[in-house]
């Protein structure tokens, strides 16, 4: 059985891996519906993935004693089903925007068009996902039941045997089938890891944020995963908006790279990335690829910091 029991309810509360009052908003946090009621109506097909335009974005957060501005100022268009990195020192604001493009924060001033509409939280309602730095898998439920628990949240209309069966050929994909039945705690890290990107993406949303996913794991876990990401992704209509502190990660990954100066965080460049799909091990290897990473490493070493 996998509804989302009493249980559920109580311990998602408790478990603090996302900060919302509620086990509706607690599962919200997984599939961007933040509270809502989700859209019975919607089955899982893919969805077309939207056109995103970022237009003078501003963000502060006052404080006790100042005003501290994360964003100032930035602009640029995310094209439909792309896959778009973003990469910037420590504290410049990359969390900060992925919290505007889920409608969960409201910027100071500026604009975040949807398909050349306004974004609100009626937009993202059942269309976003996420994937956090840590899996944060439901400890009482197996691998199964945990990817199936945003298709519980956001795709109701779905019969719990066509819930079963998507979550069983996204775990396929990822290379997970066998440990259908598993708990979170006999999967190793990059396992779990899987599990949640598997969750993300098997309600099938338009758009999925993902906030340095790999950067607890270690190296060759990472580009197994980042591989793998790509196959998955390859399988939707997805636009993914994907941060991280690795360079080459976004260059395997992307096809834009926005590369953030240090806070209050500007777009120092925007950068198309070339090379062919599928991008493998030997994509890594080529001298254009390391000369793209060695260009936005110089970016981020000799630009000095920006000043508020
Ligand atoms: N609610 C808040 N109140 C006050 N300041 C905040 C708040 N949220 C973020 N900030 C500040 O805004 C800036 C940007 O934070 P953000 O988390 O977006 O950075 P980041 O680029 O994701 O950092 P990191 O790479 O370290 O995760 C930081 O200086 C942070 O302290």
């Amino acid at each position: 059985m996998t509804q989302i029991t009493v249980r559920d309810h109580i311990l998602l509360s408790q478990s603090g891996g996302v900060n919302a009052k509620s086990c509706r908003r607690q599962c919200g946090a997984f599939v961007g519906t933040f509270g809502s009621q989700p859209d019975r109506s919607v089955r899982p097909v893919m969805s077309k993935a939207p056109g995103i335009s970022i237009k003078n974005l501003s963000v502060s957060f006052r404080t006790k004693t100042s005003t501290v501005t994360a964003l100032d100022d930035v602009s640029f268009d995310i094209a439909p089903g792309s896959f778009l990195s973003i990469v910037g020192p420590s504290g410049c604001g990359k969390t900060t925007l992925l919290k505007i493009l889920s409608g969960v924060l409201q910027p100071t001033s500026g604009t975040v068009l949807f398909d050349g509409e306004p974004l609100s939280r009626l937009k993202t309602q059942g269309q976003v996902g996420y994937v956090f730095q840590r899996p944060l898998l439901l400890p009482w439920r197996t691998t199964l039941d945990n990817v199936m628990l945003t298709m519980e949240v956001a795709r109701r209309g779905m019969s719990r045997a066509e819930r079963e069966a998507e979550a069983r050929r996204w775990l396929k994909i990822a290379g997970l089938q066998g440990f259908e039945e598993r708990f979170p705690h006999e999967l190793s890290g990059g396992m779990q890891q899987r599990v949640s990107i598997c969750r993300a993406l098997a309600f099938q949303p338009r758009i999925l944020l993902m906030d340095e996913p790999f950067a607890a794991l270690d190296e060759i876990t990472r580009e197994t995963l980042q591989e793998e990401l790509l196959l998955l992704w390859a399988q939707t209509e997805t636009t993914v908006v994907f941060i991280t502190h690795s360079i080459p990660e976004a260059v395997l990954l992307s096809e834009q790279i926005v590369v953030m100066s240090a806070r209050p965080g500007r777009v120092l460049e925007r950068i198309p990335v070339p090379f062919e799909r599928p991008r493998t091990e030997e994509t890594r290897e080529r001298p254009e690829f390391l000369a793209l990473a060695s260009h936005i490493r110089g970016l981020l070493r000799h630009r000095d910091p920006v000043t508020a």
